[in-house]
């Protein structure tokens, strides 16, 4: 970027103290043997301080051209054998995942200074459990899915909504209807980061890889 574009947005910006509030301590050599074990302590520590969406993703994918997509999901579940969200399989990330099912999840939980990082394959879940999840979405949620249009273009919103009404109408007209491209996915997991900010930026990085006897750790440099 020129040297002169927007100078006061970059004042601004390096004017933001970063970590600058009480952040939890984090020692390592207490961490749990599993990953998940550490991750649902971080994220009952967030749910339990009511940090906004703390089950809020990002979750990275790879097109078939090599590059890179991200976008914000909603962590569905996760425990010892990985982490799941849910979303049609028809849209960008269903066919990202089809052609390279793998991912990153990142989460950042701002209050407390702690980011987590996921790497590993995607698996999608059995039809049965992916209807549960879709029947245990919200009317309009699965109305919208219903439509199988998501991230294509919008070219006339009233038509949009007219879309949505009808998929509504199917809906109160047969509640147990079930998109069935609609899927849970779960991101087994090969390798975990769990990142703490510390104020005077020594942040500590610990990071479990699963190898063939089982998950090792190890800090990182920051
Ligand atoms: C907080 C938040 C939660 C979201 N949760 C979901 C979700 O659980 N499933 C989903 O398909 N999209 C969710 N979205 C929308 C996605 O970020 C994205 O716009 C959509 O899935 C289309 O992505 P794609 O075009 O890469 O497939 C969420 C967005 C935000 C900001």
């Amino acid at each position: 970027m020129p040297e002169n574009d927007s100078p006061t947005v970059r004042d601004r910006l390096r004017g933001i103290q970063v970590f600058a509030r009480p952040l939890p301590g984090f020692d390592p050599e207490g961490a749990p043997a599993e990953p998940s074990a550490l991750f649902l302590e971080w994220l009952t520590e967030a749910v339990d301080a009511d940090v906004p969406d703390p089950h809020a993703m990002t979750l990275s994918t790879v097109d078939g051209d090599g590059n890179p997509d991200a976008r914000v999901l909603i962590l569905k579940n996760a425990d010892a054998s990985g982490f799941q969200f849910a979303s049609h399989a028809a849209g960008p990330k269903g066919t990202q995942l089809a052609g390279a099912p793998r991912a990153a999840l990142t989460f950042y939980w701002a209050e407390f200074g702690r980011q987590v990082r996921i790497r590993g394959a995607v698996v999608p879940d059995t039809p049965e459990r992916s209807a549960a999840d879709f029947l245990a979405r919200g009317a309009t949620a699965r109305a919208e899915a219903l439509l199988g249009r998501q991230s294509t273009r919008l070219t006339d919103p009233d038509a949009g909504a007219r879309a949505l009404r009808e998929s509504l109408a199917r809906i109160e007209a047969d509640p147990g209807l079930v998109d069935p491209d609609w899927t849970l996915y779960t991101v087994v997991p090969d390798s975990v980061e769990f990142w703490q900010a510390v104020a005077d930026r020594a942040h500590v990085r610990l990071r479990y890889e699963r190898g063939a006897d089982g998950w090792r750790r190890g800090r990182l440099w920051s």
